[in-house]
Protein backbone atom coordinates (compact mmCIF):
# COMPACT_ATOMS: atom_id res chain seq x y z
CA UNK A 1 0.00 0.00 0.00
CA UNK A 2 1.33 3.32 -0.48
CA UNK A 3 1.99 5.35 2.25
CA UNK A 4 1.42 8.46 0.09
CA UNK A 5 -0.37 9.35 -2.70
CA UNK A 6 -0.34 12.48 -4.78
CA UNK A 7 -2.81 13.26 -8.10
CA UNK A 8 -2.25 16.38 -9.95
CA UNK A 9 -1.49 18.18 -6.80
CA UNK A 10 -1.18 22.32 -7.41
CA UNK A 11 -1.12 25.02 -4.44
CA UNK A 12 -2.08 28.04 -5.13
CA UNK A 13 -1.11 31.05 -2.25
CA UNK A 14 -2.82 34.50 -2.28
CA UNK A 15 -5.95 35.98 -4.26
CA UNK A 16 -7.16 36.67 -7.75
CA UNK A 17 -4.74 40.28 -7.52
CA UNK A 18 -1.71 38.28 -6.70
CA UNK A 19 -1.64 34.67 -7.02
CA UNK A 20 1.85 32.14 -6.50
CA UNK A 21 1.64 28.71 -7.80
CA UNK A 22 3.71 27.29 -5.42
CA UNK A 23 3.17 23.55 -6.29
CA UNK A 24 2.04 22.58 -9.97
CA UNK A 25 0.61 19.82 -10.65
CA UNK A 26 2.34 17.13 -8.89
CA UNK A 27 2.16 13.39 -9.15
CA UNK A 28 3.88 11.40 -6.77
CA UNK A 29 3.52 8.18 -4.85
CA UNK A 30 6.20 7.14 -1.60
CA UNK A 31 5.24 3.93 -0.60
CA UNK A 32 5.50 2.30 2.53
CA UNK A 33 8.83 1.85 4.26
CA UNK A 34 10.68 3.75 1.75
CA UNK A 35 13.24 6.60 3.20
CA UNK A 36 12.92 10.18 0.93
CA UNK A 37 14.87 13.41 0.68
CA UNK A 38 13.32 16.00 -0.96
CA UNK A 39 15.97 18.17 -1.92
CA UNK A 40 15.89 21.77 -4.46
CA UNK A 41 16.64 25.51 -3.70
CA UNK A 42 14.75 28.39 -1.23
CA UNK A 43 11.28 28.57 -2.71
CA UNK A 44 11.00 25.77 -4.92
CA UNK A 45 8.16 24.28 -3.02
CA UNK A 46 9.49 21.53 -0.37
CA UNK A 47 7.53 22.95 2.74
CA UNK A 48 4.53 22.91 0.98
CA UNK A 49 5.02 19.83 -0.63
CA UNK A 50 5.29 18.52 2.95
CA UNK A 51 2.31 20.19 4.74
CA UNK A 52 0.15 19.18 1.77
CA UNK A 53 1.43 15.19 2.32
CA UNK A 54 1.09 15.83 6.35
CA UNK A 55 -2.32 17.14 6.48
CA UNK A 56 -1.06 20.54 7.69
CA UNK A 57 -2.46 22.32 4.79
CA UNK A 58 -4.65 21.07 1.63
CA UNK A 59 -4.22 21.50 -2.08
CA UNK A 60 -6.10 24.10 -4.36
CA UNK A 61 -6.04 21.30 -7.36
CA UNK A 62 -5.68 17.61 -7.28
CA UNK A 63 -5.66 15.08 -4.46
CA UNK A 64 -3.85 13.57 -1.72
CA UNK A 65 -3.97 10.20 0.26
CA UNK A 66 -2.13 9.00 3.02
CA UNK A 67 -2.44 5.11 3.59
CA UNK A 68 -4.92 4.94 0.75
CA UNK A 69 -7.16 7.46 2.23
CA UNK A 70 -8.04 10.31 0.49
CA UNK A 71 -7.52 13.25 2.55
CA UNK A 72 -10.15 15.68 0.23
CA UNK A 73 -13.20 16.58 2.09
CA UNK A 74 -12.31 15.42 5.82
CA UNK A 75 -13.37 17.51 8.88
CA UNK A 76 -11.09 18.97 11.07
CA UNK A 77 -11.46 16.38 14.16
CA UNK A 78 -10.60 13.43 10.55
CA UNK A 79 -7.37 15.57 9.87
CA UNK A 80 -6.65 16.13 13.31
CA UNK A 81 -6.42 12.29 13.90
CA UNK A 82 -4.50 11.39 10.95
CA UNK A 83 -1.75 14.35 12.15
CA UNK A 84 -1.58 12.75 15.69
CA UNK A 85 -1.55 8.88 15.07
CA UNK A 86 -0.99 8.36 11.24
CA UNK A 87 2.18 10.74 9.89
CA UNK A 88 4.67 13.21 13.00
CA UNK A 89 6.79 15.23 12.24
CA UNK A 90 10.32 16.24 13.15
CA UNK A 91 11.19 20.12 12.88
CA UNK A 92 14.38 22.30 11.89
CA UNK A 93 13.49 24.28 15.47
CA UNK A 94 12.24 21.14 17.35
CA UNK A 95 8.63 22.46 18.24
CA UNK A 96 9.34 21.35 21.64
CA UNK A 97 7.86 22.62 25.15
CA UNK A 98 10.57 24.35 26.52
CA UNK A 99 9.53 25.03 30.03
CA UNK A 100 8.53 21.32 30.02
CA UNK A 101 10.37 18.10 30.82
CA UNK A 102 11.36 15.79 28.71
CA UNK A 103 8.55 12.90 30.06
CA UNK A 104 6.01 15.83 29.06
CA UNK A 105 6.90 16.34 25.93
CA UNK A 106 7.28 13.04 24.66
CA UNK A 107 4.22 11.68 26.52
CA UNK A 108 2.36 14.71 24.77
CA UNK A 109 0.89 11.61 22.00
CA UNK A 110 -0.39 9.74 24.53
CA UNK A 111 -2.94 12.50 25.79
CA UNK A 112 -5.80 11.36 24.39
CA UNK A 113 -4.84 7.98 24.81
CA UNK A 114 -6.77 5.64 27.75
CA UNK A 115 -3.15 4.92 29.07
CA UNK A 116 -2.22 5.09 33.21
CA UNK A 117 -0.01 6.84 34.61
CA UNK A 118 3.02 4.02 34.73
CA UNK A 119 1.99 3.04 31.30
CA UNK A 120 3.09 6.23 30.11
CA UNK A 121 6.02 6.35 31.73
CA UNK A 122 7.36 3.10 30.89
CA UNK A 123 6.75 3.49 27.25
CA UNK A 124 8.21 7.11 27.24
CA UNK A 125 11.62 5.31 29.08
CA UNK A 126 11.41 2.91 26.27
CA UNK A 127 11.58 5.62 23.62
CA UNK A 128 13.95 7.84 25.12
CA UNK A 129 16.13 4.78 25.91
CA UNK A 130 16.04 3.81 22.17
CA UNK A 131 17.55 7.58 21.56
CA UNK A 132 20.04 6.92 24.70
CA UNK A 133 18.64 10.06 26.32
CA UNK A 134 16.85 7.90 29.16
CA UNK A 135 18.97 9.68 31.85
CA UNK A 136 17.29 12.74 30.38
CA UNK A 137 13.66 12.01 31.14
CA UNK A 138 13.56 14.93 34.40
CA UNK A 139 15.11 17.61 32.60
CA UNK A 140 13.99 20.80 30.94
CA UNK A 141 13.88 20.82 27.59
CA UNK A 142 15.10 24.38 27.65
CA UNK A 143 18.40 22.78 29.55
CA UNK A 144 19.40 20.54 26.46
CA UNK A 145 21.62 20.67 23.92
CA UNK A 146 20.54 20.87 19.97
CA UNK A 147 21.04 17.20 19.07
CA UNK A 148 19.86 15.84 22.37
CA UNK A 149 16.28 17.98 21.86
CA UNK A 150 16.47 16.62 18.08
CA UNK A 151 16.47 13.50 20.09
CA UNK A 152 13.40 14.32 22.01
CA UNK A 153 11.49 15.63 19.06
CA UNK A 154 12.11 11.99 17.37
CA UNK A 155 11.32 10.06 20.57
CA UNK A 156 7.60 12.28 20.69
CA UNK A 157 7.52 11.20 16.73
CA UNK A 158 7.92 7.65 17.69
CA UNK A 159 5.68 7.94 21.09
CA UNK A 160 2.81 9.12 18.17
CA UNK A 161 3.32 5.49 17.01
CA UNK A 162 2.71 7.44 13.28
CA UNK A 163 3.75 5.16 10.17
CA UNK A 164 5.18 8.08 8.54
CA UNK A 165 8.01 10.19 10.07
CA UNK A 166 7.92 13.89 8.24
CA UNK A 167 11.24 15.69 8.43
CA UNK A 168 11.61 19.51 7.88
CA UNK A 169 15.77 20.33 8.09
CA UNK A 170 16.08 18.14 10.69
CA UNK A 171 19.97 18.63 11.04
CA UNK A 172 19.65 22.80 9.82
CA UNK A 173 20.32 23.82 13.72
CA UNK A 174 22.72 20.93 14.50
CA UNK A 175 26.86 20.65 13.84
CA UNK A 176 27.84 18.28 11.80
CA UNK A 177 28.52 14.97 14.60
CA UNK A 178 25.13 15.31 15.25
CA UNK A 179 23.40 15.88 11.98
CA UNK A 180 25.51 12.56 11.20
CA UNK A 181 23.90 10.98 14.52
CA UNK A 182 20.31 12.33 13.97
CA UNK A 183 20.63 10.91 10.17
CA UNK A 184 21.63 7.55 11.28
CA UNK A 185 18.78 7.36 14.03
CA UNK A 186 16.22 8.22 10.94
CA UNK A 187 18.18 5.22 9.18
CA UNK A 188 17.88 3.11 11.87
CA UNK A 189 14.34 3.77 11.75
CA UNK A 190 13.45 3.06 8.33
CA UNK A 191 15.25 -0.05 8.86
CA UNK A 192 12.70 -1.04 11.15
CA UNK A 193 9.52 -0.18 8.79
CA UNK A 194 8.74 3.66 9.35
CA UNK A 195 8.69 5.46 6.32
CA UNK A 196 10.58 8.18 6.33
CA UNK A 197 10.34 11.85 4.07
CA UNK A 198 13.25 14.54 4.50
CA UNK A 199 13.35 17.93 3.70
CA UNK A 200 17.05 19.37 3.09
CA UNK A 201 19.45 21.93 1.69
CA UNK A 202 22.09 19.39 2.30
CA UNK A 203 22.83 16.94 -0.03
CA UNK A 204 25.11 15.09 2.05
CA UNK A 205 21.77 14.63 4.34
CA UNK A 206 20.15 13.56 1.45
CA UNK A 207 22.54 10.78 0.97
CA UNK A 208 21.38 8.89 3.85
CA UNK A 209 17.98 8.22 1.73
CA UNK A 210 17.53 6.03 -0.86
CA UNK A 211 15.20 7.86 -2.99
CA UNK A 212 15.57 11.46 -3.92
CA UNK A 213 13.32 14.30 -5.22
CA UNK A 214 14.40 16.85 -6.75
CA UNK A 215 12.53 20.46 -6.89
CA UNK A 216 12.18 23.30 -8.55
CA UNK A 217 9.68 25.80 -9.32
CA UNK A 218 6.53 23.90 -7.86
CA UNK A 219 7.90 20.89 -9.75
CA UNK A 220 9.38 17.68 -9.01
CA UNK A 221 12.47 17.52 -11.87
CA UNK A 222 14.29 14.72 -10.78
CA UNK A 223 13.18 11.51 -9.25
CA UNK A 224 16.28 9.26 -8.14
CA UNK A 225 14.59 5.82 -7.34
CA UNK A 226 16.49 3.40 -5.22
CA UNK A 227 19.46 1.52 -6.89
CA UNK A 228 19.07 -2.05 -5.78
CA UNK A 229 22.51 -3.60 -5.68
CA UNK A 230 21.92 -7.36 -6.51
CA UNK A 231 24.73 -9.86 -5.61
CA UNK A 232 27.21 -11.20 -7.90
N1 LIG B 1 1.32 31.35 2.90
C1 LIG B 1 1.93 31.74 1.76
N2 LIG B 1 1.46 32.75 1.02
C2 LIG B 1 2.05 33.12 -0.12
N3 LIG B 1 3.16 32.53 -0.63
C3 LIG B 1 3.66 31.52 0.06
C4 LIG B 1 3.10 31.06 1.29
N4 LIG B 1 3.84 30.01 1.75
C5 LIG B 1 4.82 29.84 0.84
N5 LIG B 1 4.73 30.73 -0.16
C6 LIG B 1 5.60 30.82 -1.35
O1 LIG B 1 5.57 29.57 -2.00
C7 LIG B 1 6.89 29.24 -2.49
C8 LIG B 1 7.28 27.89 -1.93
O2 LIG B 1 7.49 28.01 -0.53
P1 LIG B 1 8.05 26.81 0.32
O3 LIG B 1 8.15 27.26 1.74
O4 LIG B 1 7.25 25.60 0.05
O5 LIG B 1 9.50 26.62 -0.32
P2 LIG B 1 10.75 25.77 0.20
O6 LIG B 1 11.31 25.08 -0.99
O7 LIG B 1 10.37 24.95 1.37
O8 LIG B 1 11.73 26.95 0.64
P3 LIG B 1 12.86 26.97 1.81
O9 LIG B 1 13.89 25.96 1.40
O10 LIG B 1 13.37 28.38 1.76
O11 LIG B 1 12.18 26.63 3.10
C9 LIG B 1 7.80 30.39 -2.06
O12 LIG B 1 7.99 31.25 -3.15
C10 LIG B 1 7.04 31.07 -0.95
O13 LIG B 1 7.33 32.44 -0.91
Amino acid sequence: MPAIELTNVSKVYGNHKNKFTALNNINLTVELGEFVAIVGPSGSGKTTLLNIMGCMDSPTRGECKIMDRSTTGLKDSQLIHIRNRVVSFIFQHYALLNNYSVYDNVTLPFAERKMSKHEKKEKAKQYLSKLGIEDLFHKKVKNLSGGQKQRVAIARALASEAEIIFADEPTGALDSTNADKLMEILCNLNNEGKTIIVITHDSHVASYANRKLFMKDGSITFDEPLIVQKEA
